[in-house]
């Protein structure tokens, strides 16, 4: 199994380094595109893969193939390498808001199109991927995909109109959460916590409230409640978030996103 990614950047990056990490795929059976020589070299030096500027040589020595660049890159990227595209390979896209039959269309034909909303946790094996399919993707094909794409984490198959909600609530939402962490050290800095250990502290508080939720399968609000004792600390804080509009700001740009993906 050959895997090949069009552009190597961030999330490019992320998921190679997971799919290398739970040995699905050597490194000698990757290959990834890059524009600049500068990053083919940090690609190679980093990632150990095969790297090549050329995008039709990426998609002609790939079994499967990612579309890595940004969505404005797709037309491109695509219009460059859709002769070369075999029937029996299977393409991953990994872009807000091009839809399957976007994506079917700017192919021309029958191409086996997986599309994914991947994040950036994949790096350390924490990704939550969710993922849909066209009709020409077997159900073996799939279940290949699906084994790669749970190498870097979560994967879960979705209905293809939750894919823009799919971008806001866990493709663009580690960003949320470093503006979270990074507003706790901040808080924690200004009484005094030196700013190493305030992002350590803050940083395994998400983390570990995160895994409460996973792994006790608790509402987060019970779980919050089990940490406000009556008249204590916790619940002061609770009142100010709530009184400054913690739940419906999140809601809100959750909402931008989501027009943002659908290009609204
Ligand atoms: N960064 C993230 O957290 C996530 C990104 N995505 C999606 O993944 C895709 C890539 O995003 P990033 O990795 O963040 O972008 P990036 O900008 O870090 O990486 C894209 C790479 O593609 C290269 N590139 C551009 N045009 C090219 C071409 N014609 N041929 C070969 N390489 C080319 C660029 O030089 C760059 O290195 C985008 O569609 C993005 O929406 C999806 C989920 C999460
Ligand atoms: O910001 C973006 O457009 C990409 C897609 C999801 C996360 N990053």
């Amino acid at each position: 199994m050959k895997i090949g990614f069009i552009g190597c950047g961030n999330m490019a990056t992320s998921i190679i380094k997971g799919i290398i990490r739970k040995q699905i795929i050597d490194a000698e059976n990757i290959i990834a595109s890059a524009k600049t020589k500068a990053t083919l070299d940090r690609v190679q030096k980093e990632l150990g893969v095969k790297v090549s500027t050329d995008n039709l040589e990426v998609t002609e020595n790939s079994d499967i193939l990612v579309l890595a660049v940004k969505p404005q890159y797709y037309p491109e990227v695509i219009a460059q390498i859709k002769d070369v595209v075999r029937k029996e390979q299977i393409v991953i896209s990994i872009a807000p808001g091009k839809t399957l039959d976007w994506l079917q269309e700017q192919f021309g034909g029958s191409v086996r199109l997986v599309r994914t909303m991947p994040n950036t946790p994949a790096l350390v094996g924490e990704g939550m991927t969710g993922a849909c399919r066209n009709e020409y993707v077997t159900d073996e094909d799939y279940a290949t995909v699906l084994q790669i794409l749970g190498s870097f984490g979560e994967v879960e198959t979705i209905p293809e109109n939750l894919m823009d909600v799919c971008v806001s609530v866990s493709g663009s939402s580690p960003a949320y959460i470093y503006i979270l962490i990074e507003a706790m050290a901040d808080g924690a800095v200004a009484d005094g916590m030196p700013r190493a250990q305030a992002y350590k502290f803050a940083a395994q508080s998400v983390l570990g409230s995160a895994k409460m939720v996973l792994e006790t399968g608790k509402h987060p609000g019970e779980l919050k409640d089990q940490v406000c004792s009556p008249g204590g600390t916790t619940i002061e804080a609770v009142r100010v978030l709530e009184e400054k509009g913690f739940r419906s700001s999140v809601i809100e740009a959750m909402k931008a996103c989501v027009r943002k993906a659908r290009g609204i």
